[in-house]
């Protein structure tokens, strides 16, 4: 579970002085898919980036599983759009997968065995032994998501993840991301800059507005929990939804 609660975020420095996220409340229960939109510069990636322990609020706060993040919380995986950067290149996909729970201290045969279901649940059990470069980008991200995966987190935040795929490489991991948070029961926290994205992900869409950043819609996704591409994609209530969203971003964005 995820709460925020009024939070607030400056940044101030070398004379420039940000006001990144105005005054942001939402919550997320135990368990939800929700996705986040936003004009771009709105704070989505400050947001995840307090949530995750990695930057703290100006003020507000926000909790992970009911308890008030101060750093990195326990239970708490990441997965970011530079799958290139998060990547160690001089370690192989098994050793990149098993390194946050070494960090933990976890025995190495249970780490092994958490690992490789994880390759195995993102499709790459055969890639084990490779390094990072030599696998596509599609492949990386895949990586990055078995990493996050083997953590077993409670609760998952990405940021971006496929924007630097290929299209179809893209449809391919939005399913991959529906079938873990569907067997893993994770709660997940999605940004995205893709209207059709996050609908089709979320079970919910929250939509920000322009800095400094408030919440100017939450959306519930009321479409069958079994999506796939082309069915989902093709639903009324898909271009319905879908077009509520853009009209909103619409709304929000800052006047140019
Ligand atoms: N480290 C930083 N120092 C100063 N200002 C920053 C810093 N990081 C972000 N900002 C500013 O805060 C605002 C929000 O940035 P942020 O990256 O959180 O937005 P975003 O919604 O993720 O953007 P995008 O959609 O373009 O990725 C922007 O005006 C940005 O310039």
């Amino acid at each position: 579970m995820l709460e925020v609660k009024n939070l607030h975020k400056v940044y101030d420095g070398h004379g420039r002085r940000v006001t990144a996220v105005g005054d942001l409340t939402f919550s997320v229960p135990e368990g939800q898919f929700a996705c986040v939109v936003g004009p771009s510069g709105c704070g989505k990636t400050t947001l995840l980036r307090v949530l995750a322990g990695l930057l703290p609020a100006t003020s507000g706060e926000v909790l992970v599983q009911r308890t008030p993040v101060t750093a990195p919380p326990p239970g708490l995986a990441v997965v970011f759009q530079e799958y290139g950067r998060s990547l160690f290149p001089w370690l192989r996909v098994r050793e990149n997968v098993e390194l946050p729970l070494k960090a933990q201290g976890m025995a190495r045969s249970d780490r092994g065995a958490l690992a490789a279901e994880a390759l195995a649940a993102v499709g790459l059990s055969d890639a084990h032994g490779a390094y990072p470069w030599q696998l596509s980008g599609g492949m990386q991200q895949r990586v990055a998501i078995a990493r996050a995966i083997a953590y077993q987190p409670r609760v998952l935040l990405m940021d971006e993840p496929f924007a630097a795929v290929d299209a179809q490489t893209r449809a391919d991991l939005e399913d991959l991301v529906r079938s873990v948070w569907q067997r893993f029961g994770v709660t997940l926290l999605f940004v995205t800059h893709d209207i059709d994205e996050a609908v089709y992900l979320g079970q919910r869409v929250i939509v920000l507005s322009a800095s400094p950043t408030t919440v100017a819609q939450d959306l519930t996704i009321d479409l069958p929990a079994e999506r796939d591409q082309l069915t989902t994609r093709s639903d009324a209530r898909f271009t319905e939804l879908r077009g509520q969203v853009y009209a909103q971003i619409q709304k929000v964005k800052a006047p140019a």
